[in-house]
This record gives C-alpha cells, sequence and structure tokens, in this order.
C-alpha cells in the first residue's frame, strides 16, 4: 500500500491538475520508508513493537499539532515548514488528523507526501524535508528516536554535513536503502 503522494511546487501548491500520485518506488528512490498500521487494532501493538524492536527505536513521545495544544504553534509550525535535515532518522507514526510531510527528490522537487491515521514515515538522515498540516489543522504523532531524541533542525543548506553527504552517496548509488516498506 503506498501514500498518496505528488509533486507540489516550492509553495506547497499543486503542480498538476488532477493529481498524478506517485509509485512508492519514488518514495524508496530518496530512502523514505512507509508502513500502514491501524492504531485501534490490537495486532497494530505488535507490528509497531516488533519495528521499535528491529530498529533499536527505544524512545517514544507523543505531539499533538493544533492551535490550542502545541506550544509556541506558530513559531514550531514555521520551522516545521522550513526545508530541513538531522543527523538522525526521523519516524512518526500518526495515532489521529492528518498532514503532509514534503521531501526533495532526486531533482530537487518537491514530493508531498499525505500522512493519516495509522500511517508511518521514517525519512532517511539527511534527507531535506518540511512538514505543515492540511486545512483540518489537527494531527496527533508518535516521535520515535534510537536513544536520547535529538530533534536538531539543521536548515539548508547542509552540503558538507557528514550525513548529508551519507545521504547524498546512498541515494546517487540507489542502493543502501532498504527496500521493504510493507
Ligand atoms: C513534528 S512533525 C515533523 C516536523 C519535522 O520535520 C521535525 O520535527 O523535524
Ligand atoms: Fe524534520
Amino acid at each position: 500500500m503506498a501514500p498518496q503522494a505528488w509533486v507540489v511546487a516550492e509553495n506547497g501548491e499543486d503542480l498538476q491538475q488532477p493529481r498524478e500520485f506517485l509509485p512508492l518506488s519514488k518514495l524508496e528512490d530518496v530512502g523514505v520508508l512507509y508502513w500502514h498500521l491501524d492504531p485501534k487494532k490490537s495486532e497494530s501493538e505488535e507490528e509497531l513493537a516488533k519495528i521499535r524492536r528491529d530498529r533499536g527505536y527505544s524512545y517514544m513521545d507523543l505531539i499533538e499539532i493544533c492551535p490550542d495544544k502545541l506550544e509556541n504553534y506558530e513559531e514550531k509550525v514555521k520551522n516545521f515548514f522550513c526545508e530541513h535535515m538531522h543527523a538522525d532518522e526521523e519516524i512518526r507514526y500518526c495515532l489521529e488528523g492528518s498532514g503532509y510531510f514534503d521531501v526533495r527528490d532526486k531533482d530537487d522537487k518537491w514530493i508531498r507526501i499525505r500522512i493519516r491515521e495509522g500511517d508511518m514515515i521514517i525519512l532517511p538522515a539527511g534527507i531535506y524535508h518540511r512538514f505543515t498540516l492540511d486545512s483540518a489543522k489537527y494531527t496527533k504523532l508518535m516521535r520515535l528516536f534510537i536513544g536520547e531524541p535529538v530533534w536538531t533542525a539543521l536548515n539548508r543548506p547542509q552540503e558538507d554535513h557528514p550525513a548529508r553527504q551519507e545521504y547524498v552517496k546512498n541515494v546517487s548509488a540507489g542502493t543502501g536503502f532498504a527496500l521493504a516498506a510493507h
């Protein structure tokens, strides 16, 4: 199963009418992993536990993004939408609501990935990305991390950063990323 993903303009607006949805392989090409779970089903808890075990995600917390629940909402959403990368993976599991993760493709275009309840997404270390809510202005996300979390957003450009260099190498080799999204 693939999440809806399509190309958007720099400002996040649609470029195509109607939208042409991209296959999951376009996300795999840039190292993005995706799972769909069901937060309301107990089987999903086991599936989540397995992903956490397999990938070493010892840390977990929850974040609600909406105007009246997130402290410094305006500033935070502004920063989420500013193109950045991290030295580590960014792992988010959508428990409620929805939003968009935008990631840069190989040609530096923005791919918009629609995230809804049950979607889990892993952005590799070093990928340029940004996040925005949709018009419903609400999501509750689980954040996972290996060990003590580091949320530092490194704004573009970061071409000398080791995680960026490693990422660029992996993408251009066309290998090195696990293709096992399910
Ligand atoms: C908190 S959701 C995602 C926003 C983001 O890219 C980040 O937190 O680094
Ligand atoms: Fe991020």
